[in-house]
This record gives structure tokens, C-alpha cells and sequence, in this order.
């Protein structure tokens, strides 16, 4: 576990992926990182020493092992504490072979480093206050993110995004903790130093901020990890079609014969920088056949987890046949009624096989529907642009700070659990050694989102989850 390993032993760790490249880069990091390279180095002028050069400098030389070149390198200086870490920091830029790579790696594990555990240069630039957890938190989503929501609210929240904030009114509530118990040791007295009215200010504006970034993690959340839409529809109506058309590729199998969408299969596509998670189901049809009606049973299973229901027709079946219209529109009727919440939109496939005589009268027997030919690629821009209306992404775009980690979803419903208990134990006017204790819930539920107050067990958990070299 991180936290067993102690700071002042330098660390060492490829910061480019395993695997060859044109340039990777390994990173060192430490009290004696500086002088366990530059006893390595050696440039074209002989006089260069590592330990001399400033800060945020670069270098170029020979790796050497005893008279024996490995590589030519560049070499980057950062100096205690102007680094990432905080710590002497050395990179070395190398050429991207394999071999190279572990001969370097191994050159330094033989001379004074050890490698480095998932996420300690992250760990160790949160130790050294460079980072709060709320950003090195941040680090990790960073580095994980794979569209432009996700993206940015990665980014906002390592630029300091909200635990400044939070951090701030954390330092106001201590004040007033310190204030209020001070009060306690001359409580013969009757004194009152916490000015009662500044004190409810800060606690309405306490609970104001958050409330609103708890009420933020259902949009960050699902941005995060990309909002699920299930996909709907008797067999043979087009799913998979649908579905491959809009990834754009052949993933789903397509086939003539009814019902051969067996499992759920789950694709992901970024659609105007939103994530949509497409869950293709074997569709509701009733059916004796076993294999179908696990199919069924699991497709209930995806609409629960989906946030969307596209429900998807065959416009050719209903067109011409009024009893699968009536069904239809009875599905669409029960789904509406057993999922009041989901935002439900019906799709009407395979328009190609219709007049526009017929076709307009069939749209006219749904509220909300979108005609495609999912085969023709027709229509499926108008489908991309009502699902990225349908969810609302507003919330992105004016710099607001969302909550998309769990942890701090819990620590921030903690803290406005305890904040409510202050305010009521003011209202009703209870004594300030019990309102005392409430307050220093919050404050340690609010520390514990910043890191202010942390546990070892906390930080192994989060660093853990990090890679190695970062
Ligand atoms: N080569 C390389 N690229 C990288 C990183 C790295 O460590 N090495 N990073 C790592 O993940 C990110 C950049 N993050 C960094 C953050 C701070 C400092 C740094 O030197 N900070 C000093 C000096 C600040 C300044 O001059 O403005 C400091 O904080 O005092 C360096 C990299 C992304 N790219
Ligand atoms: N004419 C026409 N045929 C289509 C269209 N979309 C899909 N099809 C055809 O309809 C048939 C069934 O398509 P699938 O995508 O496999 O349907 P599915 O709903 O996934 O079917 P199951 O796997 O049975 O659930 C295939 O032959 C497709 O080529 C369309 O827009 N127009």
C-alpha cells in the first residue's frame, strides 16, 4: 500500500505507455533524483553536472552504465518544490524501444530508486500541497477522459474548480467552531463572540453551495459515464440496423431471421462531445421460445438502467397492418406508464418501404415520433440531434461545477446532513456545546472532500485506482 512507502526514497516509473513508441519517458522522482541521474549522464560538455542547472531546464547526453551507452537522451530538471510532486524531478526522454526502456528503468532500480506504486507521484504531489485530492482526484478523470463533457469536467475540477470554495467556507465554519467554543469555557459568563447573525449567514450559504453541487452529480454522473439509451422494438423492426448506423460501423449482427438479437449488446458514441451509452435489447415481444424470453426479461432489465428508451417500429409492419399498429401503440403506452421518468422516443424504421401518402398518415398516429431508414441511412441526423435536445447539456457550458465523483457526492451529502442539523438546533435554540458537535461534523465531512481530513485507508483507496507512472 502507498502510504507504507516513505517520501524521501526516489521513485521511478515509465510515464509513456509500455510498449514501443517513438520517445517514452520514464520519471524520477525524489530527494536524490537529480543526483542518481546526473551520475548517469554524461553530456557532450563534460563539465555538466544536473545537480548545477536551474530549474525547468532540459539537456541533452548519454545514458551510460559504467563506460557502456544505452541510449541518447533529453533529460528534464524540475527542482524541489517547482515540480509536479514538489520533489526533485528528473524525466528522461529516451528512444521508444522496449529494450531501451528497461535497461534504463533497470540502470536506475539498480542505483538507488524503486519503482513507483499506482498513482505516487500524484500521491506524493497531494502530500506535498500541491494538489488538493479534490484535483488529484481530478488527475485520474483526466487521464480517463474520453469526450469533450467528461473532458471538461475533469478539467474544471483540477483547475481548483470547487474545492477552493468549499475549502474557503470550511476555514469561515472553523472560525466560528473555535468562536462558539470558546464561548463553552466561559459559559458562566454568558458571553457571546460568534456574532449569531454573521454565523447564520454562513451557515444558509454553507448549505446553498451544497445543495447545488449535490443536486450537480446527477448531470455528472451521467456525463461522466455516458447517458444510457435502450434501444426497443419487436424483432426483425431494425435495431441492430439502427444501432450500427449510428456508430458507423458493422458491430451488432444484422439478420433476416426474427429475433436473432440475443444478448444486449452495448456500444458507446460521442455525440456533439455527450457520451451515449446505446444498449441494444431483444425487444418485448411475448414468446415461448426460452432463449427469447431471457432476452425479454434482461430487456426490461436494460430500460431500468436507461435514461432514454428509443422505441423502435417497423413502419412497413404497422402500415399495413392495423392490429401490430394497435400494439404498437400499446407498448408505447406501457412503456410510458411503467417508466414515467424515462424520456421515451419512437422511431419509425424503414420508411423506404412506404409512399409519402402512407407515411405522413402514420406519423400523424404518434406524439413524438422520427421516421428514418435506419438500412438508408436516412434520418438518422434528426435522431442525433433530438437526443442530444433531449438531454439537457446546459449545465456544461456555462463553467459550472459538477460533482461526478461519488465519494464527494456522499462527503457533500454528509456535510449538508450535519449543516441542517446546525441550522435547526439554532433555530430551536439549543445549547452551543451540542450545536458545537454538529458543526464539527460538517467541518469534517467537508474536510474530508478536499482532503483536509484524511485516512489512510481513504487515500490508499483513491491513489489505487490510479496507474502506475502517474
Ligand atoms: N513531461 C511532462 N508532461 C506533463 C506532466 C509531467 O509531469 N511531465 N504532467 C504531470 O502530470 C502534466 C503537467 N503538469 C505539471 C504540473 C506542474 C509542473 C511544475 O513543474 N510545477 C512547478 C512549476 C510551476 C511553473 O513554473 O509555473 C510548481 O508547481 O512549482 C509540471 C507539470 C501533463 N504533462
Ligand atoms: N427496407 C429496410 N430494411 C431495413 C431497414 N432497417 C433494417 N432493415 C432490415 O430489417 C432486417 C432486420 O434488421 P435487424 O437490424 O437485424 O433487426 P433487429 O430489430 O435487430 O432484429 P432482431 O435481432 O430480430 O431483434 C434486416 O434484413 C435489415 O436489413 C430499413 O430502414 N429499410
Amino acid at each position: 500500500m502507498t502510504h507504507q512507502t516513505t517520501f524521501n526514497e526516489t521513485i521511478i516509473a515509465l510515464a509513456t505507455p509500455s510498449g514501443m513508441g517513438s520517445i517514452a519517458v520514464l520519471r524520477l522522482s525524489g530527494e536524490n533524483a537529480i543526483e542518481i541521474v546526473n551520475a548517469h549522464f554524461k553530456s557532450k560538455f563534460a563539465s555538466k553536472d544536473l545537480t548545477k542547472v536551474k530549474s525547468h531546464t532540459i539537456h541533452l547526453g548519454h545514458i551510460l552504465d559504467g563506460n557502456r551507452i544505452i541510449d541518447e537522451v533529453l533529460v528534464s530538471v524540475f527542482k524541489n518544490p517547482n515540480s509536479y510532486t514538489g520533489e526533485n524531478v528528473v524525466e528522461i526522454n529516451c528512444h521508444g524501444s522496449i529494450y531501451i526502456q528497461q535497461e534504463i528503468l533497470q540502470l536506475f532500480l539498480e542505483n538507488g530508486c524503486r519503482m513507483a506504486t499506482n498513482g505516487e507521484y500524484t500521491l506524493r504531489a497531494f502530500t506535498n500541497g500541491k494538489l488538493d485530492l479534490l484535483q488529484a482526484e481530478a488527475v485520474a478523470d483526466l487521464v480517463a477522459s474520453d469526450s469533450k463533457a467528461s473532458h471538461q469536467i475533469a478539467l474544471q475540477q483540477m483547475r481548483g474548480g470547487f474545492s477552493s470554495e468549499i475549502e474557503n467556507l470550511r476555514e469561515q465554519l472553523v472560525n466560528f467552531a473555535s468562536l462558539i467554543e470558546l464561548e463553552l469555557d466561559f459559559s458562566e459568563e454568558d458571553v457571546e463572540f460568534a456574532d449569531r447573525t454573521e454565523f447564520k449567514r454562513l451557515v444558509d450559504k454553507i448549505s446553498h453551495v451544497l445543495k447545488r453541487l449535490i443536486d450537480s452529480f446527477a448531470i455528472g454522473n451521467v456525463f461522466k459515464n455516458g447517458i444510457p439509451v435502450a434501444i426497443v422494438g419487436e424483432p426483425n423492426v431494425g435495431k441492430s440496423t439502427l444501432l450500427n448506423a449510428l456508430l458507423n460501423e458493422e458491430r451488432a449482427i444484422v439478420s433476416d431471421i426474427a429475433g436473432t438479437t440475443r444478448d444486449a449488446i452495448e456500444d458507446e458514441i460521442a455525440i456533439d462531445g455527450v457520451t451515449f451509452r446505446f444498449i441494444d435489447t431483444a425487444g418485448i415481444r411475448e414468446t415461448e421460445d426460452v432463449v427469447e424470453s431471457i432476452g425479454i426479461k434482461k430487456t426490461y432489465e436494460k430500460i431500468d438502467q436507461a435514461q432514454l428508451v428509443i422505441q423502435i417500429v417497423s413502419a412497413e409492419n404497422i402500415a399495413f397492418n392495423d392490429e401490430i399498429l394497435k400494439q404498437v401503440q400499446n407498448d408505447v403506452k406501457s412503456l410510458k406508464e411503467n417508466y414515467p421518468t424515462k424520456k421515451l422516443l419512437v422511431v419509425l424504421n424503414k420508411i423506404d418501404l412506404l409512399d409519402s401518402e402512407k407515411l405522413e398518415k402514420l406519423i400523424d398516429q404518434f406524439e413524438n415520433c422520427i421516421a428514418l431508414s435506419a438500412k438508408n441511412n436516412v434520418g438518422i441526423t434528426e435522431l442525433t440531434t433530438q437526443l442530444t435536445d433531449l438531454v439537457n447539456i446546459g449545465a456544461l457550458s456555462n463553467n459550472q461545477t459538477i460533482v461526478s465523483n461519488s465519494r464527494h457526492f456522499e462527503a457533500l451529502t454528509n456535510a449538508l446532513k450535519s449543516i441542517k442539523e446546525v441550522e435547526k438546533g439554532m433555530e430551536l435554540n439549543i445549547s452551543s456545546d451540542l450545536i458545537a458537535i454538529d458543526i464539527r461534523q460538517a467541518l469534517f465531512h467537508l474536510g474530508e472532500i478536499t482532503g483536509a481530513v484524511t485516512t489512510d485507508d481513504l487515500l490508499g483507496n483513491i491513489f489505487a485506482n490510479f496507474c502506475i507512472g502517474k
